[in-house]
C-alpha cells in the first residue's frame, strides 16, 4: 500500500497533510503510516499461515518505541542485536520469547539479561560465543536456546557494505565448519541447540541467492540429523529489497511460497527477521529549505537536515528520492540537496528536477530503515522528532532533542 500520496496538490501521510505535521512538530520530522508497517509485518505473517512461524523484525532497521509497539501489538517477534535493542522490545511490549538475539559481539551482561527474560533464541555466531554462553548459562543454572548463523558463502548481489554472506565476511560460522560446531554446541550441558539460520545481507532484489543459501542450510540439516542433532527451526533472516527508486524486488508472497516449496514435508518452523521491508518505505523524512544557493557550477537547496539526521546517501551513495511537499509551478532546476554539516559528503540527493522556493517542504522517501536510527548529533545537532501517523491520529512518538539534552551527562573539569 501507498502510505504516502498526493492530494489536493499536497502529500499526505495517511489522513494528515505533511505540512500540517510540520507546522505543528517543525523539521526535520520523520514521519511514519502505522497502516504501511502492519501491511508489510501482514504480508509475511498471512504468507506463513499454516506454518510455525515468527516474523522478528530487525529492530536495528527503525528501534523507535512507538513503531515496536505497533509491531508488539500484531504479535510480532523481534530481532535483537544488543541489550538496548532488547529492553526497547520490552519496554514496547513485545514478548521475550518471541526475541531472537543476533550479532557477532554479545557480551556476558547481554546474555546475562537475554537469559533472565527468557528469550527465543542466541543466534551464535562463533565458536567462542558458544563457550561463552555456555558458561553465563552455568552461571545462571539455566539453559540456553541456540541456533547457529551459518555463512553459506552465497553472493547476495547487494551493495558491498551490506553483503554478510560471503566467507570474507565477519558474520556467522562458515558452513564448512558448521557440523563442528554443532557437535560441539550438542555437546554443552547448558546449551540446547534449536535452530540454524543465516542472513545473507540486505536490499536483495532477487529470488536467488535467498534459495541458493536455503538449499545449502536444509543440505545441513539433513548432515546434522544423520548425527542424531534435531533442527526445529530454520531462520532465514532479513534482507528482501524494496523500491527506493525502480528497483523490482520480489514480493514477500512469492518469496515465502518458494521457501514453503522446499521445506515441505519436513518438521521444521520457519523464522523471518525482515528490517527494511518492513519499514522503509512506511517513512519520510520531512525537512525545508532553509536557502537556495546558486552558483556558477550548481545550484544548492541547504536544508534543515543533514547526514547526521539521514546517513544512507553519505554512507552508501544511496539514492533516495526527494519530493515536494507542496508542487509549485515555475522554472525547474537542477539541485543538489544539501545539509548545514561542514562536510562535502553531507548531501541528501545529487542533481534532482526541482521547482523550489526559500521556505518549501521536502519530502525524503522510504526514510523508514536505517534513517534514525543511525542518526548522531554531529555538529551538535539535536536528533530530529518522530511522529507516527494512523488515520488522521498523529502520535508524536519521539519529541525532538532539545539543546540542554545535547550536553546533559558531560561535566567541565574539577576547579
Ligand atoms: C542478522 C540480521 N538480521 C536481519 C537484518 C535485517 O535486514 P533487512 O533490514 O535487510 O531486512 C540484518 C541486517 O541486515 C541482520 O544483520
Ligand atoms: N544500514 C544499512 C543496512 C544495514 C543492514 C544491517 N545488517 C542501510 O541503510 O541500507
Amino acid at each position: 500500500m501507498e502510505a504516502f500520496s498526493y492530494r489536493d496538490g499536497q502529500l499526505f501521510a495517511e489522513g494528515v497533510a505533511l505540512s500540517a505535521l510540520a507546522q505543528r512538530f517543525g523539521t526535520p520530522t520523520y514521519v511514519y503510516s502505522r497502516a504501511h508497517i502492519e501491511a508489510q509485518y501482514r504480508a509475511y505473517a498471512d504468507a506463513l499461515e499454516g506454518v510455525p512461524h515468527l516474523v522478528c523484525f530487525a529492530v536495528k532497521a527503525n528501534s523507535n518505541l512507538g513503531v515496536l509497539n505497533v509491531l508488539a501489538r500484531l504479535d510480532a517477534g523481534f530481532d535483537i542485536v544488543s541489550r538496548g535493542e532488547l529492553e526497547r522490545v520490552l519496554a514496547a511490549g513485545g514478548k521475550p520469547d518471541r526475541i531472537v538475539f543476533s550479532g557477532v559481539g554479545k557480551t556476558r551482561d547481554d546474555m546475562r539479561r537475554a537469559l533472565e527474560v527468557g528469550v527465543h533464541c542466541f543466534n551464535v555466531e562463533s565458536t567462542d560465543e558458544l563457550e561463552r554462553l555456555q558458561q553465563v548459562a552455568a552461571e545462571l543454572g539455566t539453559v540456553a536456546p541456540v541456533s547457529l548463523r551459518v555463512n553459506p558463502d552465497v553472493d547476495a548481489g547487494t551493495h558491498p557494505y551490506i553483503s554478510t554472506g560471503l566467507k570474507e565476511n565477519k558474520f556467522g560460522i562458515a558452513i564448512a565448519d558448521a557440523e563442528a560446531v554443532y557437535a560441539r554446541a550438542h555437546a554443552l550441558p547448558n546449551l540446547q541447540v534449536i535452530g540454524v539460520d543465516c542472513h545473507i545481507g540486505s536490499q536483495l532484489t532477487s529470488l536467488p541467492p535467498f534459495l541458493d543459501a536455503l538449499d545449502r542450510l536444509l543440505a545441513l540439516i539433513d548432515r546434522l540429523a544423520a548425527k542424531g542433532i534435531q533442527i526445529r527451526h530454520l531462520d532465514l533472516g532479513g534482507g528482501l529489497g524494496v523500491r527506493y527508486r525502480d528497483e523490482e524486488p520480489p514480493l514477500a508472497g512469492d518469496y515465502i511460497q518458494a521457501v514453503r516449496q522446499r521445506i515441505e514435508g519436513r518438521d521444521l518452523a520457519l523464522v523471518f527477521e525482515p528490517g527494511r521491508f518492513i519499514v522503509a518505505n512506511a517513512g519520510v523524512l520531512l525537512t525545508r529549505v532553509e536557502y537556495l544557493k546558486h552558483t556558477e557550477h550548481k545550484d544548492f537547496a541547504i536544508v534543515d537536515a543533514a547526514m547526521n539526521d539521514l546517513i544512507r546517501p553519505a554512507l552508501y551513495q544511496a539514492w533516495m528520492d526527494v519530493v515536494p511537499v507542496t508542487p509549485r509551478d515555475g522554472e525547474a532546476r537542477t539541485y543538489d540537496i544539501v545539509g548545514p554539516i561542514c562536510e562535502t559528503g553531507d548531501f541528501l540527493a545529487k542533481e534532482r528536477q526541482l521547482a523550489l522556493a526559500e521556505g518549501d517542504l521536502l519530502a525524503v522517501r522510504s526514510a523508514g530503515a536505517y534513517g534514525f536510527v543511525m542518526s548522531s548529533n554531529y555538529n551538535t545537532r539535536g536528533r530530529a522528532a518522530e511522529v507516527l501517523v494512523d488515520g488522521t491520529h498523529v502520535h508524536e512518538v519521539r519529541r525532538r532533542e532539545s539543546v540542554q539534552e545535547l550536553y546533559a551527562g558531560e561535566s567541565l573539569l574539577p576547579a
